[in-house]
């Protein structure tokens, strides 16, 4: 057969094989619509992150190959998000404007089939989840190299918002510009965060040039689209929305730089095996408190993954913990726990249990 035929030959298997994929993404259109309309009738939450996990797990265990796990997932990705928007179209809010880290995040991890709104603090982020204008929301919670992000762990004490999944984002930044050469370089823009951890690159390469904090890496893009001599500094993939040109790859000053996002929403998860849950928690004005608190979980054996203090705004000197521990603290075996936390505690509040999140590299 020569190669002519041959490659006429194989288009035509690929296309019998994409009518069957039609076919098959049907049928599975369809039963995710059946069990829509159950969860409507329960009032169930549409977005389950632990089934999905499961799905993709299931998938990646029994993949044959050729196709890399990675490309099966993100492909997978996108039918969950089409099958969630059947059963309800879902409206993500995030901290705007379009092209910031938080919106890559949410669109990697929920799909292009959600409806990503940009919000212009991470106050309205909050209030829109609170108040249901959306179904979830997308926050940063914590970078690998810079720590909590205080004001999402502060949202937490004024809007009663549950987390129902995580994800860890591969955070990775570029020089962005019209110009063509670091040359012509004059000024740059960012979000002081993304300035932070890349100060030794750009003292390096552009020493001497006026760095300029911006509200957002999306901003500082538009910013550097309209002003000839600026950079910005920012997500690869703003070259596409502003038609900038990259003038630095991967800038960041440690290459492993990751930031947490968490899913949130205004009904809390359902309970069951998830793998971690975050708390809230105040403990009493005397000594030990807090050991007594950390000992409830010490005792039944919880692993501690995270412990932050925020000021507790509404009264001074007093502080609330963020805490993230390792098991399900809403499942049913767990409940005698709750009741000694809540015992020795001031406050304490359940954000929410959900699965281990995954690590995407876009
Ligand atoms: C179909 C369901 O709803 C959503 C979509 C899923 C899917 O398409 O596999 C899985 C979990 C949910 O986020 C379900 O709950 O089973």
């Amino acid at each position: 057969m020569d190669q002519e035929t041959n490659l006429k030959r194989i288009r035509s298997e690929i296309s019998r094989l994409d009518q069957e994929l039609l076919q098959i993404l049907n049928r599975r259109a369809g039963l995710s619509l059946e069990v829509g309309s159950i969860k409507s009738q329960s009032k169930d939450n549409v977005f389950k992150p632990f089934r999905e996990k499961e799905v993709l797990n299931g998938l990646a265990q029994k993949n044959p190959g050729p196709l890399p796990d990675e490309h099966l997932r993100s492909i997978y990705r996108e039918i969950l998000s089409s099958s969630r928007s059947l059963q309800q179209p879902q409206k993500v809010v995030y901290l705007g404007p379009e092209g910031t880290f938080s919106y890559f995040a949410g669109v990697e991890y929920l799909g292009h089939s959600a409806k990503f709104t940009p919000k212009n603090s991470l106050e309205d982020v909050f209030r829109a989840v609170d108040t249901r204008e959306a179904e979830l929301g997308i926050i940063p919670l914590e970078n690998s190299m810079q720590g909590s992000v205080g004001q999402s762990l502060d949202m937490f004490l004024k809007f009663e918002v549950f987390i129902h999944a995580e994800v860890f984002f591969r955070i990775s930044h570029f020089l962005l510009s019209r110009e063509t050469e670091m040359g012509a370089i004059k000024k740059i823009y960012s979000h002081p965060l993304a300035l932070q951890q890349c100060s030794t690159w750009l003292r390096a390469n552009l020493p001497g040039v006026e760095v300029i904090p911006d509200e957002s890496t999306a901003r500082a893009a538009s910013r550097a689209s309209t002003e000839p001599g600026t950079a910005a500094v920012g997500h690869q993939k703003l070259t596409k929305f502003y038609e900038l040109n990259v003038l630095g790859n991967s800038i960041e000053d440690i290459p492993d730089n990751w930031t947490r996002f968490l899913v949130i929403s205004a009904h809390p998860p359902e309970a069951g095996n998830r793998e971690k849950t975050s708390l809230l928690f105040s403990v009493l004005d005397r000594p030990g408190s807090l050991v007594s608190a950390l000992e409830v979980l010490s005792r039944k054996g919880i692993n501690m993954r995270k412990l932050e203090s925020r000021p507790l705004r509404a009264e001074k000197w007093r502080y609330v913990f963020f805490a993230d521990v390792e098991c399900d603290l809403t499942a049913g075996d767990y409940a005698s726990v709750l009741k000694d936390l809540e015992d020795n505690c001031y406050y304490m509040r359940v954000l929410g249990s959900y699965p281990h999140g995954p690590q995407i590299l876009a």
